[in-house]
């Protein structure tokens, strides 16, 4: 598959096809999924994850729905607004959803165009953002080649191809001005040791990975020249909610004056809300935290503070580049 996510429906038989990222890295796994339930299920256990691949998945959704119900616009509203709760904090996922509901009144093949559309602009964003943001790191850097840090998983996994803020590392392993990448591991899930791990070894590119308290030690030790990070959501001040870990780094960048840049699509800022405060941040059960590898790490009846992401304050961000604009923020290494 040369998307992360696509449409995979036939006459008769409406499916998305979509890897799963649960099986990574050991296994390269494709679901096809046929009903909205299971396309929730495989949102809920993040199987399906990643700010623009949500929004890809929302739009899909709403398609697989109404081929499923071809005369019941209620039904077809119904599994839309199950979908767009499935995660609270991605904007795209709503996004993705209303984009594609607002074709409905013109029948189910309306509804599919509009979700295929919405994954060929994927693409092209991402690209764009990420030779965008690319080059500004190259502006903001003099050393060369660089050396970069990143949080979670923003490759062509969390989107429909390409990526965004690991995107940055395609361009800048292309034009050789890339020595090495310092990748999170991103407890709990470990987005950034499975899946951003995985990405890179398959493009052959220099990596380490490191446990996510071990960044400010890395930033401390001149080791990065600049972080750079996707988003779920950016508010209309730029504050940015990111996965849990993010607003760590941001504030480890900032003292030690790495530059700390966001990449991310427009579809991602929610200019609907003020600031940060606004935005939901999803709680994630408590087993994420007191198991590992299947095994409980915690006595019996531990609890867990598990929120799946966090937001970091516009003052520590450098800049977050979209495909159409640079919103220069005050944050470190200007
Ligand atoms: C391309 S940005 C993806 C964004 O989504 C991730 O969250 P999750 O793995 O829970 O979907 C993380 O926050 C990434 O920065």
């Amino acid at each position: 598959m040369r998307r992360t996510i696509d449409w995979d429906g036939g006459p008769g038989d409406p499916a998305i096809a979509t890897v799963d990222q649960c099986a990574l890295p050991h296994e390269h796994r494709v679901l096809r999924l046929r009903t909205v339930d299971e396309l929730i299920d495989a949102i809920k256990r993040l199987a399906i994850r990643g700010a623009p691949a949500l929004g890809a998945a929302g739009a899909l959704g709403v398609a697989l729905s109404a081929y499923r119900h071809p005369a019941d616009e209620a039904a077809v509203r119904d599994e839309a607004a199950r979908l767009a709760a499935a995660r609270p904090t991605a904007v795209n996922l709503g996004w993705g959803v209303e984009r594609a509901l607002k074709r409905l009144p013109e029948g189910p093949d309306a509804v599919l165009a509009e979700a295929l559309a919405v994954l060929e602009e994927d693409e092209r964003a991402n690209r764009k953002a990420s030779r965008r943001a690319a080059d500004l790191i190259l502006q903001l850097c003099p050393r060369r080649p660089l050396r970069l840090l990143t949080h979670c998983n923003t490759g062509r996994l969390a989107t429909v191809a390409w990526g965004t803020a690991l995107g940055v590392v395609w361009h800048l392993a292309a034009d050789g001005q890339l020595e090495y990448v310092l990748a999170d591991e991103t407890r709990p899930l470990l987005q950034g040791a499975r899946l951003t791990a995985w990405e890179l070894a398959e493009a052959g590119i220099p990596y380490r990975v490191l446990v996510d308290s071990a960044a400010p030690a890395a930033l401390a030790q001149g080791l990065v020249d600049a972080v750079v990070v996707g988003a779920d959501r950016i508010a209309a001040n730029g504050d940015v909610a990111n996965k849990i870990g993010t607003y760590a780094v941001a504030l480890a960048a900032a003292r030690h004056r790495v530059p700390f840049v966001v990449v991310a699509p427009e579809s991602t800022l929610d200019l609907s809300i003020p600031d940060g405060s606004r935005i939901t941040i999803e709680e994630r059960p408590v087993e994420e935290v007191t198991r590992f590898a299947g095994q409980p790490v915690t006595p019996p009846g531990a609890g867990a503070f598990n929120p799946a992401f966090d937001v970091t304050p516009a003052d520590l961000v450098t800049a977050i580049v979209t495909e159409d604009r640079v919103f220069h923020g005050p944050g470190a290494g200007q």
